[in-house]
């Protein structure tokens, strides 16, 4: 007998490289999925609640419920930046799959993050690969989810690197800001994992190859929607492979010892031309005077990544798939 099962939700906005971060997961013997919730970001939600159960019964996994999330940030906004030019405008690599037969659960995925860190305290991790609206959300429902979930582990800023909206702002956190700040300063045990670290964690075309090479049927499925999301690397950063943000942000729930990290309290701005920063105070001085870092709780941020094992575990993890 193992450890036990680690209990997931995915929040997500499928999206090419968090389709990769499912089929992982689903393959990962260390964790027990127990739902996806669904946010916009690489497509609208609609659209990623849709994806999220095509996913799912691709993966014959249609036991897992799917809970869609926000269509709206937290503050009602309704202009939204969709990043359907990195992933085609069905979110998956322009395949116009047949729509999914089955059909989103009636809670909301706020409301199901709530139901799910009440029935198992401490036990639930929350994968977060989108914007934060929906974790903002369920804090705002219950003034305890912080502490009744187990773990939040986000894929989300750009600590001391540039970010990828522009080069203050990482896309997720740039999705839904005041969500964000909300969810770093909420006191829940969160480990943020930037593209500071996502960036060094490459698949490259000779990886691609070798999962074309899989009789698998996800590897398979993957390789066909991959094509965009590697034609989009290449002009936009001029890469021969594509980063693994999703995937990367999985593994680290699954294995924490694939990174390391620093503590100490991020703040997001919320406005301005810098919409979307964050920034990460280390507590290396201790300031004279109170600032908005003051008295907020510390978070987990990735500093280091073990980025040949992230890569040889998704693999490894896909090419039997
Ligand atoms: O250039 C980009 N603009 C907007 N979103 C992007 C870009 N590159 C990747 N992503 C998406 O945003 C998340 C990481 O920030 C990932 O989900 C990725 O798919």
């Amino acid at each position: 007998m193992g450890q036990p099962k680690k209990k997931i939700i995915i929040d997500t906005d499928p999206g090419i490289d968090d389709a990769m971060a499912i089929f992982v997961a689903l393959r990962s013997p260390e964790l027990e999925v127990i739902g996806l919730t669904t946010i916009f970001g690489n497509v609208y939600t609609t659209l990623a609640t849709r994806n999220a159960l095509h996913l799912l019964e691709v993966a014959g996994r249609t036991d897992i419920p799917v809970a869609e999330g926000s269509h709206l940030t937290i503050t009602k906004g309704t202009k939204l930046r969709i990043a359907d030019f990195v992933h085609g405008t069905d979110g998956l690599g322009n395949q116009n799959f047949a729509p999914p037969k089955g059909k989103a659960i009636e809670q909301s995925a706020a409301t199901f993050l709530v139901q799910q860190a009440s029935l198992y305290p401490g036990e639930v991790t929350v994968v977060a690969l989108g914007p934060l609206t929906n974790i903002a959300l369920a804090l705002e429902l219950d003034p305890d989810f912080a502490k009744k979930v187990g773990q939040i582990v986000l894929l989300g800023g750009a600590f001391a690197v540039n970010g990828n909206v522009n080069p203050a702002a990482e896309a997720n956190i740039f999705g839904d800001p005041d969500a964000a700040d909300l969810v770093f300063t909420s006191g829940a045990d969160i480990l943020a994992v930037g593209i500071n670290i996502t960036h060094q964690v490459v698949l490259t075309d000779t990886d691609r190859e070798k999962l074309s090479k899989s009789k698998g049927k996800l590897a398979q499925y993957l390789c066909k929607i991959l094509e965009v999301y590697f034609s989009y690397h290449h002009v936009a950063y001029n890469t021969a492979g594509v980063y693994l943000h999703d995937p990367t942000t999985l593994l680290a729930a699954v294995n924490p010892s694939l990174l390391t990290y620093a503590e100490g309290v991020v703040r997001v701005q919320t406005s301005g031309i810098m919409r979307g920063l964050t920034i990460f105070y280390n507590k290396k001085k201790r300031f004279g005077e109170v600032t908005e870092w003051s008295d907020k709780p510390n978070v987990k941020v990735a500093v280091t990544v073990d980025a040949p094992a992230v890569v040889e575990l998704v693999m490894e993890r896909l090419m039997n798939s």
